[in-house]
């Protein structure tokens, strides 16, 4: 128990059996008196001084009564604002952030008003320059349910910045690794080569897709999979595949938007022999002959080229090509799948997806939701990726319900990819104890968008802003491109180009 409520309780028990005139009753005396040994027993078996450990801690302390009088600071406030215990003792903070020479924001005054945990961010006017703090204010009430006091606990936001970039190398380390291929190709669904991925989850959209599926996989009909980036896209297809009648022929998966344009025809169509200078001077077969009897799929088939989805549109109605500088037709016996994270109703509507071609996919749609609309998945994979990562670290994270509540509130931009990451980089750094701490957790998920926004004076505006564009600088120096940026900050690519030149950020291409 909360040693400062203990005390509490036991003068409140004291009063009470005073108003009761327990001491008139020579037997209710004395069960007083054995009852308040009993709980001093209590404090010295613990054995714990806690006033040493808040001595020790390396957190700012800052101890308020229930009108936001300072009680308490401990060493490490002065340590790491440079403001002496004096200038706030017994002083007001609301007078002392009206003041604004010490320090402005923090979580103190919301506390008190709000009555629940707040986490505020608060800039200590005191150092030179300013320093962003990020501060946990925690209530403290008596058994009647009155707030007494307002503990708060804080650190430099720069701790924060610092696991943010650390995590932020953690996800470039697992770009290097995965493979960076244009196009992959499975030889059949045992093949060691196909991820062992099933499709994990708990949620009604799930269960509504893999019925789906289960009905449209053993047929040929087209299949358009639809949903935001890291959603699982690529997991349906290979669901689909492996449950189709062509699960022990060729499934080459093509990446439309990573190929250059220029290159991308005759990837997919093949060259006849001197179609043009540099190319194999035998022809090359492209991926549609590669894939004849098998299944193809076509990931982000948004980013076609226009000039493209006019070929395509017909080798899908005639079920036939043409290789590049041929004039024979191959006839196809493809199953096609197509993948999108684009708005492709959008795409038609701005002129750059034909709409023919479009209907043409579209035969069996299969939407997936983000994963903050689905949270009855998010249990169900954090398992899965738990064991996962066990099985690869040797280590096995354990989540509190504290941690798994976060994981169910958070608004998971990067959707599985990100909760994998995520799970994957706190196996690695944060697994040993019963619990991951709030702060760590904080620190890796996208804070720049969390549900405490920093209640600001001017200054504390300016340094938030320093800091995202701090932020913003150190991920695109970890990251590929600013589509790349944008997934690791959960947010879209145009965002951070508008940040850029908002904050004047040196990028290529942007200015
Ligand atoms: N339902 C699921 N069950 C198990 N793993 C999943 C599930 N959904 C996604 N994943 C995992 O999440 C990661 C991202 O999934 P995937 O690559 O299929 O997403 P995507 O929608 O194709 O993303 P992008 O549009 O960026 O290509 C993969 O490692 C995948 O194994």
């Amino acid at each position: 128990m909360n040693q400062t409520l203990a005390i509490q309780e036991v003068i409140e028990k004291i009063d009470d059996a005073v108003k009761r005139e327990d001491y008139k009753d020579p037997d209710a005396a004395l069960a007083l008196l054995q009852s308040i040994k009993a709980d001093l027993h209590c404090f010295h078996e613990a054995g714990i001084d806690f006033k040493v450990v808040v001595d020790s801690l390396d957190d700012s302390i800052y101890i308020t009564d229930r009108e936001g009088r300072v009680m308490y600071v401990n060493p490490a406030h002065k340590k790491n604002t440079n403001i002496e215990p004096e200038e706030v003792l017994g002083r007001l903070t609301s007078d002392i952030v009206r003041e604004g020479t010490l320090f402005t924001g923090g979580s103190t005054l919301d506390v008190i008003k709000e009555k629940k945990k707040i986490f505020r961010l608060s800039t200590v006017q005191k150092k030179d320059p300013p320093e962003v703090g990020y501060t946990v204010g925690v209530p403290i009430f008596d058994r009647n349910g009155e707030l007494t006091q307002v503990v708060v606990s804080s650190r430099p936001i720069l701790s924060l910045q610092a696991l943010h970039e650390d995590y932020g190398r953690f996800l470039s380390e697992i770009d290097r690794t995965k493979d960076q291929q244009h196009v992959t190709i499975h030889k059949n669904a045992k093949a060691p080569s196909m991820s062992a991925d099933r499709l994990i989850g708990a949620s009604y959209s799930l269960k509504k897709i893999s019925d789906i599926i289960a009905l449209a996989a053993p047929t040929d009909a087209t299949v358009l999979i639809t949903g935001e980036s890291g959603v699982g896209k690529e997991v349906i297809a290979d669901e689909i595949y492996r449950r189709s009648d062509r699960s022990d022929r060729t499934f080459i998966k093509v990446n439309c938007a990573s190929i250059p344009a220029n290159l991308l025809e005759s990837e997919l169509f093949g060259y006849e022999r001197g179609a043009f200078s540099g190319a194999n001077s035998g022809g090359k077969p492209g991926l549609f002959e590669m894939a004849s009897g098998g299944t193809l799929l076509l990931d982000e088939i948004g980013d076609m080229p226009m000039d493209l989805q006019v070929k395509l549109l017909r080798a899908l109605q005639d079920k036939k090509i043409t290789r590049v500088g041929g004039t024979k037709p191959i006839q196809l016996d493809i199953r096609f799948i197509a993948a999108t994270n684009s708005d492709l109703k959008k795409k038609i509507a701005e002129g750059t997806f034909r709409q023919d071609l479009f209907y043409r996919l579209n035969v069996i749609p299969v939407n997936i939701p983000p994963l903050r609309e689905r949270i009855n998945d998010i249990d169900a994979l954090t398992d899965h990726f738990i064991d996962v990562f066990a099985e690869k670290h040797h280590r096995r994270l354990t989540l509190s319900e504290k941690n798994r509540e976060v994981f169910r509130a958070y608004h998971w931009p990067g959707n599985v990819r990100e909760l994998e990451n995520v799970v994957e980089y706190l196996t690695i750094c944060a697994s040993g104890s019963d619990h991951v701490d709030e702060e760590t957790l904080r620190g890796i998920l996208d804070i720049s968008q969390s549900d405490n926004p920093a209640t600001g004076t001017g200054t504390l505006a300016q340094s938030v802003e320093n800091y995202e564009k701090n932020l913003i600088e150190t991920v695109l120096k970890n990251s590929k491109s600013l589509r790349d940026a944008g997934a690791r900050l959960g947010v879209n690519a145009s965002t951070i180009s508008r940040k850029i030149k908002q904050y004047g950020i040196d990028y290529p291409g942007t200015k």
